[in-house]
Parts: structure tokens; C-alpha cells; sequence
């Protein structure tokens, strides 16, 4: 943890890839244009020397402005330089810093990431790793430099006189307990200010993704009314965490910079005293004067360095969240039968949260399973697990005999295909979406994929057919329709462990027969689990579990379990019924929904 804190700028840089070496060239350049920028004063102080002395020639004066205005060139492209390359470093980190996350997000247990709300990841994501750019880009290169001039400027006091030099430093200690005072206030409460922007976040996407809820309900929703307290409570608080520092941070800054204070009244005794020349007077104060600008704002980089510290210690817990182990090498899998043994699992961790109570489970290459059982009953869980979305709390899961935790995240997503109730369309056309299942599939190939679920019919009723986007047709889309997408794209990629988790479940009886007929051509020969409450449609499988309260009470065939199993038995009762109260409610031979 020491470690960690000590080195977060090296953890930052080291997202800058091969661009770091550019990062000390900026501040190299910095260097060099903040101390260029120290000549045209020395260059000032020969002048003066010269019209004191009486040895002023015109030659001279055209020598030394030269002199000054080519260290002003030097100067103004020295820092040129260096912010460019401060520049190209401090969105290469950002750029690492984003694509790390995203990487630690596909490898980590999908509920370390679902910890997380919307709000919070597009928060940190988003706006926190944008903030680091500006300190990152101007204040650590131009800040280095501004640490030097000052440096410089008071040895060259020191050596016109050292009292002057001391005299220099007077306001130093108050402004540096005014400072540290400044950091410590606000630095309390920088936790406050994190979970008080974060919740505003969360809300702000909340409110939008909701919206449809809150037009219903109108404004007085409690969504719009949490929205409104988020914002007004973040805004009451930053006033009032920035009123917290405002006296002790003005001091600083009006301390900090005030050199003349104690040099001005020092150098014009000293010349007074004949102790230095008037000459050397006038050196000292403009040394005075052009140390001003920088302390002023180091006490701005200083307090910016703070804040991006604070940042990249608050985006540690994400880049270095806990990630699914896996080994690198792929398993030698010479079989796709799927076996649970003894699994436990709980999602908090918790085993009085246990949710799967030592399941065992074998789907044997080729074979139809299916789960059925009362909602909450661990079905979807179950699902999950062998897609490795988790990892089991004890017991294991095995694919041809190997188990999943010694085979690379990869193999197992190329052998399953997962089709959930809930799909997710990409903010790309249907076509790539389809393709997603296969990126190497040609159209024709994804085209075909989406006739055999069903889809071509309304993809080309769309304005832009396959290659609407799905972001607009992903909003005139139904569920249904959106789920025979998902279908079509685990056609694509025809992995030969199929999981079905209540994937027709939005989808109208007439296609449904149809996907259902595609679906039983295209996996045939796979290893097929299915998930439907609606019993009619998994009443062919090899084997039924039966699944309740995390435990299996039974499994059979169809007929076995209506023979044997009271819970089996009561559920296709109640699905019978339905179908029967469809049938007579519509008052014709038309097929149920059910
Ligand atoms: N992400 C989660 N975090 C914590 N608990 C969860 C999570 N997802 C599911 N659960 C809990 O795990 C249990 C099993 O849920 P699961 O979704 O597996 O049941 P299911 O049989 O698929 O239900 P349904 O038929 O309603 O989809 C439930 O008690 C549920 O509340």
C-alpha cells in the first residue's frame, strides 16, 4: 500500500507505453525556457553596469538586447517544445489509462464490475482521467522549471549578497503552513467530495436511462427528485468545501510570491551601507521580480499535483480490481460435454448468501438440457457460472474434463455461446452487431445467420435495413426483436456449447416456432442448455432439472417428471392452464402464448 502511494507518478507514466522517455525530454526543455528566460534580466543588469559605470556605448547596448532577445527565442521555443511533448505524454497515459480499465473490466468477475454503477464508471472513466491531462501536460514539466528559476534567482542572490537571499525567503514559512493548512482541510474532505460527485453522477444517468418511467409519473417521481437533491447537495457542498480553504489558500498566494518584502527593504540598505553597488541593487530586486511569477504558480501546480495524486489513488482500486485468474496457455479440450460438481456459490462472497447449494450437473456433448424451476430459484446463476461471468465459491465446473479455470477466458468464450433474456445492442449497424458472433463472417454469411432467426423480416422493413444503427433501431426495436438479434449472432458464431437463458422468452408464439425449428437445426449435435418457463418449448430435451431455492429437486424427461415430480407436475399444470385460459380467451383454435 506504502509502496503504491510513494510511486504514483511512476504508475502514471507507466501508461505513457514507450512515450515516458518524451516526458523527461519535456521537462528537460522546460528547464532550459524557464532558466533562458533569467538572461534578458542579466543582460538588463550589464546595461545598468555600464550607464553607472560611464563605459556605455551604443555597441554594447545592441550586444546585450541581442543577447536577451535571442535567450527570449530560446526560451519561447524551449517551451514550445516542451508542452508538446508534455502533451503527446499526457494523452498517451490517458489513452492507457482507458484501455487498462476496460481490460480490467472484461477479465474481472462480472460483479466486481457491477459493483459499480453507470454513473460511477462514466465518472471516473470519463471526466476523472480527463482531469489528469491538464496537470499532467503544463504542470509537472512547466512546474519543474518554475522550481528551478526560483532556485536559480536565489543563488544569484546568494552571491550578490547572502542576507539578500535570506531576506528573499521571509514570507516562505508562513505561506508554507498557510499551504500545508490549505491541503490538509481540503484533503479531509476529498472523500466527501468524490462519493458526492460520483452520486451525481449515478443520478444524472439514472434520471436519463429512467426517462421513459419519469415522463410517466411526471416530475414529482422520486427518480426526478433524487436527480434534483444530487445536484443541489453537490453544489452546496463544493461551496462549502471551497469556502473551507479560502482564507488559508489566499494567504498562501498572497504570501508566497511577496519576495520584495524582505528583499527590496535589504538590498537599498545594503547599497545605502555602500556594503553592495546600486547596480547590484537593482539586479537583486529584478531577481526578486522574476522569481514572482513562478512561485505563484508552483502554489497553483502544488495544489493541482494534490488533486491528480488524490485522482490516480482513487483509480487504483479500479486498475488493479481483482481479475478472474486465468493461465495463458490454451487447455486441451477433446470434448464439449459440461460437467458442475459439488458447486456452491454466493454473489457476495457470503456463504450464508449462498445461492447454490453443492449443485452437481453433467450435460453430455450433444445432449439438450434443460432448467426449469420457480423464479430466484438459481437457474440464470447456474448459467453464468459455466460461462465463467463468476467464479464458483467451491466445487467446479469442467468442460471435456478440463476445468474451466485452467483454460483461458478466451477458449471458454469461443467454445459457449450465452444468449440472455436482456441483449445488448452495440452503437454500430445490425449487420456488425450481427457479426459480433463471427468477425470474420462475410455478409452473406451474417445474413443468413439473421433469416434463421427470424430477423430478416424487420430488418428490412428499416429504413437503412442491415445497416441501421443500432443505436436509432435499437429504440424502434421490441425485446423480441432485439433477442432474435442475439440469436442470430450466437448462430454465427456457432460455438458448440449453446446457453439459452430465456433467450425467446419476449419473442411472439409464431416466430417463436420458427426460431425454435432454427434453433434445433442449427445445434444440432451441440451441447444445448436451455432456460424457459414457458415448459412447451424444452419438453424434447434429454433432461429436465428441475431447480429450486439453489438445489436440484429432480431431472428426467418430460414424462419421468410428470410421473415423479409433485413441483414438475404443478408447473405444467399451471402452464397447461395458461395455455388453456389463452386458447378460450381468444375464443378460437389459435396457438397460445405460451
Ligand atoms: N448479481 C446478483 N447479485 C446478488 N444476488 C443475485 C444476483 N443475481 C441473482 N441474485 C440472486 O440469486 C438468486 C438466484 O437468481 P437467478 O437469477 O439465478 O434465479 P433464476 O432461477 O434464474 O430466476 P428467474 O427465473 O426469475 O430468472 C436469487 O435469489 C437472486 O436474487
Amino acid at each position: 500500500m506504502k509502496e503504491k502511494k510513494e510511486g504514483w507518478m511512476r504508475t502514471l507514466l507507466g501508461y505513457a507505453g514507450g512515450y515516458r522517455k518524451k516526458f523527461e525530454l519535456s521537462i528537460v526543455l522546460s528547464v532550459i525556457s524557464i532558466t533562458a528566460g533569467l538572461v534578458p534580466f542579466f543582460c538588463m543588469y550589464q546595461v545598468i553596469c555600464k550607464f553607472v559605470d560611464g563605459t556605455v556605448t551604443s555597441g554594447a547596448i545592441l550586444g546585450w538586447c541581442g543577447a536577451a532577445l535571442f535567450a527570449y527565442c530560446v526560451k519561447v521555443l524551449c517551451f514550445a517544445g516542451s508542452t508538446a511533448a508534455s502533451h503527446q505524454v499526457a494523452y498517451h497515459v490517458l489513452e492507457g489509462l482507458r484501455l487498462r480499465m476496460a481490460d480490467r473490466f472484461l477479465h474481472a468477475p462480472l460483479g466486481e464490475v457491477q459493483a459499480h454503477s453507470i454513473g460511477e464508471i462514466k465518472n471516473i472513466m470519463v471526466d476523472k482521467i480527463e482531469g489528469i491531462e491538464p496537470p499532467l501536460a503544463h504542470v509537472v514539466p512547466e512546474g519543474v522549471g518554475h522550481i528551478v528559476l526560483p532556485v536559480v534567482s536565489i543563488l544569484a542572490l546568494a552571491l550578490i549578497d547572502w542576507r539578500i537571499a535570506l531576506a528573499s525567503l521571509v514570507t516562505f514559512p508562513a505561506a508554507f503552513v498557510c499551504m500545508a493548512l490549505t491541503f490538509k482541510i481540503s484533503g479531509k474532505n476529498f472523500d466527501t467530495y468524490n462519493n458526492s460527485n460520483t452520486y451525481m453522477n449515478s443520478m444524472i444517468v439514472e434520471y436519463i436511462e429512467g426517462i421513459e418511467v419519469i415522463k410517466a409519473f411526471g416530475r414529482a417521481g422520486v427518480s426526478y427528485e433524487k436527480y434534483a437533491k444530487a445536484i443541489t447537495d453537490y453544489r452546496t457542498f463544493v461551496i462549502k468545501w471551497l469556502s473551507s480553504t479560502w482564507v488559508t489558500m489566499k494567504l498562501a498566494f498572497a504570501l508566497f510570491p511577496a519576495t520584495l518584502i524582505g528583499t527590496l527593504p535589504v538590498s537599498l540598505a545594503l547599497a545605502s551601507a555602500g556594503t553592495i553597488t546600486a547596480s547590484q541593487a537593482a539586479l537583486a530586486v529584478m531577481l526578486s521580480i522574476s522569481m514572482v511569477g513562478s512561485l505563484a504558480k508552483l502554489e497553483v501546480f502544488a495544489n493541482e499535483t494534490k488533486q491528480m495524486q488524490m485522482t490516480v489513488e482513487e483509480l487504483d482500486s479500479l486498475l488493479t480490481m481483482k481479475s478472474l485468474l486465468e493461465p495463458e496457455k490454451r487447455a486441451n479440450i477433446t470434448s464439449t460435454d459440461v460437467e458442475l460438481k459439488q458447486v456452491r456459490f454466493s454473489y457476495s462472497g457470503n456463504t450464508e448468501e449462498e445461492v447454490l447449494h453443492g449443485i452437481d450437473l453433467k450435460f453430455p456433448q450433444g445432449s439438450f438440457t434443460a432448467l426449469v424451476g420457480p423464479s430466484g430459484g438459481g437457474k440464470s446463476t447456474v448459467a453464468k457460472l459455466i460461462a465463467r461471468f463468476f467464479d464458483v465459491t467451491e466445487g467446479s465446473i469442467t468442460i471435456g474434463g478440463v476445468n474451466i479455470k485452467d483454460m483461458p477466458l478466451s477458449q471458454i468464450s469461443e467454445n459457449v455461446s450465452f444468449v440472455a433474456q436482456d441483449n445488448f445492442l452495440f452503437r454500430c449497424s445490425l449487420l456488425e452487431n450481427i457479426r459480433l458472433g463471427n468477425p470474420k463472417a462475410t455478409d452473406e454469411e451474417v445474413k443468413a445467420a439473421a433469416r434463421a432467426a427470424q430477423c430478416e423480416e424487420f430488418i428490412l422493413k428499416l429504413p437503412q435495413g442491415y445497416d441501421t444503427p443500432a443505436g436509432e433501431a435499437g429504440k424502434r426495436l421490441s425485446g423480441g426483436e432485439k433477442q432474435r438479434i442475439a440469436i442470430a449472432r450466437m448462430m454465427l458464431k456457432n460455438a458448440p456449447i449453446v446457453i439459452l437463458d430465456e433467450a425467446t422468452a419476449f419473442t411472439d408464439p409464431e416466430n417463436e416456432d420458427k426460431i425454435q425449428q432454427s434453433i434445433a437445426a442449427l445445434t444440432k449435435g451441440k451441447t444445448l442448455l436451455v432456460i424457459a418457463h414457458r415448459l412447451s418449448t424444452i419438453k424434447q430435451a434429454d433432461n429436465i432439472v428441475v431447480l429450486k431455492n439453489g438445489a436440484i429437486v429432480a431431472h428426467g424427461t418430460q414424462e419421468e417428471l410428470l410421473e415423479n415430480c409433485p413441483l414438475y407436475q404443478d408447473m405444467w399444470k399451471a402452464h397447461i392452464g395458461a395455455k388453456e385460459w389463452a386458447v378460450s380467451s381468444a375464443g378460437k383454435e389459435e396457438k397460445a402464448y405460451v
